[in-house]
């Protein structure tokens, strides 16, 4: 059955937003902010356990997501834990994270995950975009935009439409919209 409403739990305003443009009037969204515990673990079980917890949390359907950035020559670290080494060294300290690297090969993963609600299991949905790790450039609006280029560009440096076009998330997205077309009622 398809959902005809859609629970975004995220704290991310930057996200919700995309995830309003990228999905327009496909579905009803809604948003709800839940503290959710993030484990230590792979990209797909830290978003099948956030799910999990939202969907006992909330009581009912819900849709969450995690974002990972991977660098190539850290065996894919720090993925899922991006988010504390961006809260401590911020879009002009990130590219000092690969100083000593030649490879500067960096991949954002997207991954949504879907709960029709408690003891459901998750659907997994997952987008991943590649590029270089650089000094920022551009408006540092959203976490590590300006440090991420994808072919000669920032997606701090491109609009809205285009980044969502090739990113992460917007290739996550275009299979929930396939899975959402999917479904018969
Ligand atoms: O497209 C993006 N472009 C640039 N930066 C991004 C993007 N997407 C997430 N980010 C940042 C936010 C956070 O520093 C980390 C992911 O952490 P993550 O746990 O998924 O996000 P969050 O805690 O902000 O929101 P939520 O309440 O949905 O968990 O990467
Ligand atoms: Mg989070």
């Amino acid at each position: 059955m398809a959902p005809k409403q859609l629970n975004f739990i995220t704290g991310n305003k930057n996200k919700l937003l995309e995830v309003q443009a990228i999905l327009g009037d496909t579905v009803n969204l809604t948003n709800q902010n839940v503290d959710l515990l993030e484990i230590q673990a792979t990209i797909e079980d830290v978003t099948t356990a956030k799910c999990k917890q939202a969907a006992n949390q909330i009581g009912g359907p819900v849709l969450v997501e995690d974002t990972a950035l991977c660098f190539k020559a850290m065996n894919d670290l720090p993925g899922p834990y991006i988010k504390w080494f961006m809260l401590a060294l911020g879009p002009q300290q990130m590219h000092k994270m690969l100083d000593g690297f030649e490879d500067k090969s960096i991949q954002a993963v997207c991954t949504f995950a879907y709960s029709e609600g408690p003891g459901h299991e998750p659907i997994i949905f997952q987008g991943r975009t590649d590029g270089k790790l650089v000094p920022s450039r551009g408006p540092t609006v959203f976490g590590w935009d300006s440090c991420f280029e994808y072919e000669g560009r920032t997606y701090a440096e491109m609009d809205k439409s285009e980044k969502n076009k090739i990113s992460h998330r917007g290739k996550a997205l275009d299979k929930l919209k396939e899975w959402l077309k999917e479904q018969v009622d």
